[in-house]
């Protein structure tokens, strides 16, 4: 079976499949000093419970947070008996190599994120991913990465606003009864839920404009569907499309082996 993880700089979601069948998925918070020990302690009581057996074979990381790089591969090492494939790195072959400026380390997640959207909808497509930041990731005709955008993260940018003012409290981002707001509380949440909508709408409109074909949008991440509640800003909204993405880069590289 696969381990596939995938780290964010805000939370770090370990998926199994079993072949094509995907059998769960598991979040814990990215803590870049959790040792190999207690991921794995974690990660056995949980599957236990989910009574799923621990015969992992195979390990696929994607991590936007290089330090907890370490402690997954002693993880793998010492508890899988298999080397990870880490998503950037030479040894993990992409399906489609990305085309951007020369150097540019582009972030394991949105590499990624294009391999299993192109998987699911085909290419011409920007995928929305609400992460930490939020990433506009563009992926062409063939299925390439070629570029994109990266915006504060919603959160991000309501945890500033609350640390910054002195009067403003922290609020969680929900969609507000109407644009203008007649209290502190409901005057942010307006802010950050009607700013965001425009944001993705502004940003994906203008990403249209700029290539030459029409496009679909794909979102993932926990807080897409709160905005499709403002407007119909995603053709498909794709919880797992990470972990899909994951799935599909580690199944290119077992036909690479076997060939
Ligand atoms: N359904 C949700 N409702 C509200 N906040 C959410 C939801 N899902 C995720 N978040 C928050 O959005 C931010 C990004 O989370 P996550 O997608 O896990 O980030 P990353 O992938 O960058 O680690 C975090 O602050 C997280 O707590
Ligand atoms: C933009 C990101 C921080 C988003 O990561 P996340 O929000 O999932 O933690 C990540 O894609 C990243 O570290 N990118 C590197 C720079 C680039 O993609 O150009
Ligand atoms: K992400």
């Amino acid at each position: 079976m696969l381990l596939a993880i995938d780290c964010g700089n805000t939370n770090t979601v370990f998926s199994v499949w079993d072949g094509e069948k995907f059998l769960c998925t598991l979040r814990t918070s990215t803590e870049h000093q959790r040792t190999a020990d207690q991921y794995y302690v974690w990660l056995s009581t949980l599957l236990a419970h989910h009574r799923i057996p621990m015969d992992i074979d195979a390990v696929i990381v994607s991590s936007t947070v290089p330090r907890v790089v370490f402690n997954l591969r002693v993880l793998s090492d010492r508890y899988f008996n298999c080397r990870p494939l880490v998503v950037g790195k030479p040894e993990c072959a992409l399906p489609r190599q990305p085309r951007v400026d020369e150097g540019t380390q582009v972030g394991p997640d949105r590499l990624v994120n294009a391999a299993g959207a192109y998987d699911r909808y085909g290419g011409d497509l920007i995928v929305v991913d609400f992460g930490t930041a939020t990433t506009f990731d563009v992926v062409a005709e063939d299925g390439a990465y070629v570029g994109g955008v990266i915006a504060p993260g919603v959160n991000l940018s309501l945890q500033a606003l609350h640390e910054a003012a002195a009067a403003l409290p922290h609020v969680d981002v929900t969609k507000p009864q109407q644009v203008i707001g007649t209290n502190t509380v409901a005057c942010m949440q307006s802010g950050v839920f009607w700013g965001y909508v425009g944001l993705v709408r502004g940003i994906c409109d203008r990403i249209k404009g700029e290539y030459e074909r029409p496009m679909k949008i794909i979102s993932t991440g926990g807080l897409a569907p709160l905005f499709q509640q403002g407007d119909t800003l995603f053709d498909h909204f794709d919880e797992f499309l990470t972990i899909h993405g994951l799935r599909i880069i580690h199944d290119h590289n077992q036909t690479l082996e076997t060939t």
